[in-house]
């Protein structure tokens, strides 16, 4: 429920995990067990905490990441931690996390495992939740990375991903895999981001803007100041 005083941010955090409890649900009546997508980022923490709030048989879902940072996760630019720390909470414990981590010292080396766990979830996902950054990368789906053709084009569901902007070594899901899901969700916050989308809408080369590989998913565009 939405609290009277909460900020704009809030409230669509709030909006944003009733639909995502919302679509679960629906999905829990028909099949035993469902998969929920997430991102990390800064964005999503009050959404991860309103969703731990949703009412939910969570020991029947699954849940993972768009991508990880590969970091240990204890580190905090992982992703994982900030899913454990602020969804994976009470009853929302009991949710089936799968990490996109190995202990092996590189993506490259540790991709193989990580499809094998990415494979065996119950796809299509129930809802895909994408984050977007200010270069409109989605995922590690980064402009400047050599990897992006791949990512965007391979029917490989995950793959590592190297980018010159960003300090820590990437694995992601691929946007074929990204596209595997009854719904999709974009998460984001800020004038910036607002602009950058309305870019990303006025034009189609998903090699500029990688967002763009998403925007008919039909995607449900959720943003605040
Ligand atoms: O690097 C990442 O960034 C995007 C956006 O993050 P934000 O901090 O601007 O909200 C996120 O969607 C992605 O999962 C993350 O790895």
């Amino acid at each position: 429920m939405i609290q009277q005083d909460a900020s704009p941010r809030e409230q669509l955090a709030v909006q944003l995990a009733e639909a995502a409890g919302e679509a679960l649900r629906q999905d829990l009546s028909r099949q035993d067990r469902v998969l929920l997508v997430l991102s990390g980022g800064s964005t999503p923490v009050p959404f991860f905490q309103a969703l731990a709030g949703q009412e939910l048989p969570w020991s029947r879902v699954d849940v993972t990441l768009a991508d990880e940072r590969w970091v240990a996760e204890t580190d905090e630019a992982s992703n994982a931690r900030l899913v454990r720390r602020h969804l994976l909470k009470g009853p929302a414990a009991k949710a089936n996390f799968i990490s996109l981590i190995t202990r092996d010292p590189t993506p490259e080396q540790g991709v193989e495992a990580v499809t094998r766990r990415i494979v065996a979830l119950p796809w299509p996902a129930s809802l895909v939740v994408l984050g977007m950054g200010g270069d409109g990368h989605t995922a590690s789906l980064f402009p400047d990375s050599r990897e992006l053709e791949l990512g965007l084009t391979t029917d490989a569901p995950v793959l590592a991903a190297r980018t010159p902007s960003q300090p820590q070594a990437r694995i992601t899901l691929s946007a074929d895999r990204l596209h595997q899901a009854q719904r999709h969700a974009l998460h984001i916050t800020g004038d910036d981001k607002r602009s950058i989308l309305a870019h990303a809408l006025a034009g189609d080369d998903s090699r500029e803007l990688p967002i763009r590989a998403f925007l008919s998913c039909p995607l449900a565009v959720y943003w605040a100041p």
